[in-house]
């Protein structure tokens, strides 16, 4: 993985994976410039694996229990498997500075006793050879105290090839319904999150990310074929806008999306909507499932992402020239 918080757009992606820093975010012409020397593996097809796992309050049972069920999917032939955002947590503010672990930003400095989540799928992702997308964990950094909704990658050699802090805070409040303030107690990440697979590159956010489409679009930029947001929406807004969000982002960039949520706990104070699901880059439901536990499985071929590419060419024809906000008024005058 490779970091480039204050450099250039990413002129360097590594075939391993990449983290670009928002705040060096490319005009358009350099954003398409980008694209050159950053070039995506050829897209391919692959068996991908959302696990849609039940959390409870014990963090070691819930590794055990996502290690379980990445066997059992690796076992019927998925290759890229991907666990729900908090998989070794319960989702909560409250929860996550107590469930907090380090994520280190190599696997030879992963431990057991520090990073006993992060060991886990280095173990497993070896043993099995498969691409484990660590949904998300809740991290500290020591140094500085702050604790960020992160999703750790892990490639088939065990190395960790991405890491992806939760751009966008869950801050809302819809009266009579929900209240929930991640900023209470994490920090958000500023960085855009990609990696690279042998079937193709796969951008990354989580949950709340995945509402913003402007991040969605700077990962097309550069490069994704898949979009990967491991997320918990909620009873008030998972039934409206978890599938509308995971279709239009597919729709908008022309890549495939997939989202992998926890299964609903109706005695947990946050219940999650459940529903986890794979979108095709035309935006449809290729692969989905209801709110139980459950493992939903997509064979895809990244490579149709070139058919509405070139069918319906909306990023060779949008007007980057036009995109400015300009105060006008209205009425005349001045
Ligand atoms: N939990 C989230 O981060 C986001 C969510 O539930 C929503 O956007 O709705």
């Amino acid at each position: 993985m490779l970091a480039l918080a204050r450099a250039p757009f990413p002129r360097r992606l590594l075939a391993a994976g990449v983290a670009c820093g928002l705040a060096a975010l490319p005009r358009p012409a350099d954003a398409a410039a980008a694209q050159g020397p950053a070039t995506a593996p050829a897209p391919g097809k692959l068996k991908l694996a959302l696990l849609q796992i039940s959390v409870g309050s014990d963090k070691a049972a819930n590794l055990e229990h996502a290690e379980r069920k990445i066997r059992e999917a690796a076992g019927c032939g998925a290759k890229l498997i991907c666990l729900p955002e908090c998989f070794n947590s319960p989702y909560g503010a409250s929860f996550f500075p107590a469930y907090a672990e380090e994520i280190p930003e190599t696997a030879a400095a992963a431990t057991e006793a520090a990073h006993p989540s992060t060991c886990m799928l280095i173990r497993v992702a070896r043993q099995l050879g498969v691409y484990l997308v660590g949904g998300s964990i809740p991290e500290v950094d020591r140094a500085t105290g702050n604790v960020y909704n992160c999703n750790v990658v892990v490639s088939p050699d065990g190395e960790i090839v991405c890491k992806h802090r939760k751009v966008h805070l869950f801050d809302i409040d819809v009266p009579g319904k929900i209240t929930f303030r991640e900023s209470d107690t994490l920090t958000a990440g500023d960085q855009l999150s990609l990696f690279d697979t042998p079937w193709g590159r796969v951008g990354v956010g989580i949950c709340y990310d995945i509402r913003f489409p402007q991040y969605a679009h700077l990962l097309r930029l550069s490069g994704a074929h898949l979009l990967l947001y491991p997320g918990a929406f909620n009873m008030t807004t998972g039934p409206l806008h978890w599938e509308l969000l995971a279709r239009a982002r597919a729709v908008d960039n022309q890549a495939f999306v997939a989202v992998p949520s926890p299964a609903r706990d109706p005695n947990a104070g946050y219940q999650a909507w459940g529903h986890s699901s794979v979108i095709d880059p035309w935006g449809k439901v290729v692969a989905t499932t209801e709110h139980e536990e459950a493992i939903v499985y997509a064979e895809v071929d990244l490579a149709e992402v070139d058919t509405p590419r070139q069918s319906i060419p909306v990023f060779d024809q949008k007007r980057d020239d036009l995109y400015t906000l300009k105060w006008t008024n209205a009425r005349g005058g001045s």
